[in-house]
């Protein structure tokens, strides 16, 4: 199956998956002086609910904290979206160096790890059938930038030594994904897809300007995740990120002056 290796990775990709090339991939590189600033963008409200946090997964590619999605209790609302778009998943991507490691880059800067928080449109009736639609989904892209340690962070880090191998999953009670939000909500927006197969052009990605901290220390616990299952060869989870795609005459809007 698909991965971040030399034989299966996000070169690879287009073979399995032909929207691999298509017209709105991401992740993109953001220009801030060619972001076209939007006064009629609303503020984004994300409401979410910290009981609804179910459970945390190592699923081979990277590891996502799973939340209940059955009822409007944690929410995505404002934006460039129209409707009210629930949470799912968040998730991260990073690099095997602090050089590297995020998906989106700003002036082609990569920052050492990007958060998302994946939220589908209650229009449809449930992720699978709005991830194969044009706005389907809402994904929430925050930078992490080597500085201090962010506690808010500790939490999800202490959870890494039960789900360190593909497919082991634990139980993540009480969390609320509005304490890794940085303190400005200014966000960049743009059309474009999932940065995984089945790289499904159905994206409202809201990109935030402002990043969050995290250490060096806390990026090596990051390193410590295997993309390999237990009883496999040891392979660590690093560098599961997809490069800038082509911007294919999008526009990029900027919710901020
Ligand atoms: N990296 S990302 O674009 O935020 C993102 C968000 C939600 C996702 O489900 C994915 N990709 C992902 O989970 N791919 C494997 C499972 C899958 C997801 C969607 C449809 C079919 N199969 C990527
Ligand atoms: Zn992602």
């Amino acid at each position: 199956g698909w991965g971040y290796g030399a034989n299966n990775g996000p070169e690879k990709w287009g073979k399995d998956f032909p929207v691999a090339n298509g017209r709105r991939q991401s992740p993109i590189n953001i220009v801030p002086k060619e972001a076209q600033y939007d006064s009629t963008l609303k503020s984004l409200k994300l409401k979410y609910d910290p009981s609804n946090a179910k459970g945390i997964l190592n699923n081979g590619h990277s590891f996502q904290v799973d939340y209940e999605d059955d009822a409007n209790s944690s929410i995505l609302t404002g934006g460039p979206i129209s409707g009210t778009y629930r949470l799912k998943q968040f998730h991260f991507h990073w690099g095997a160096s602090n050089d590297r490691g995020s998906e989106h880059t700003v002036n082609g800067i990569k920052s050492p790890c990007e958060l998302h928080l994946v939220h589908w449109n209650t229009q449809y009736p449930s992720f699978g059938e709005a991830a194969s639609q044009p706005d389907g989904l809402a994904v929430v892209g925050v930078f992490l930038k080597i500085s201090v340690a962010n506690p808010r962070l500790q939490k999800v880090l202490d959870a890494f030594d039960s789900i360190k191998t593909k497919g082991k999953q634990t139980v993540f009670a009480n969390f609320d994904p509005k304490t890794l939000l940085p303190d400005s909500l200014d966000f960049w927006t743009y059309a474009g897809s999932l940065t995984t197969p089945p790289l499904l052009e159905s994206v409202s990605w809201i990109v935030l300007k402002e990043p969050i901290s995290v250490s060096r220390t806390q990026m090596a616990r990051f390193r410590g995740l295997l993309f390999t299952g237990e009883g496999e060869a040891p392979c660590c989870m690093v560098d599961n990120y997809r490069p800038p795609q082509p911007l294919k005459g999008r526009q990029v809007r900027a919710s901020f002056k």
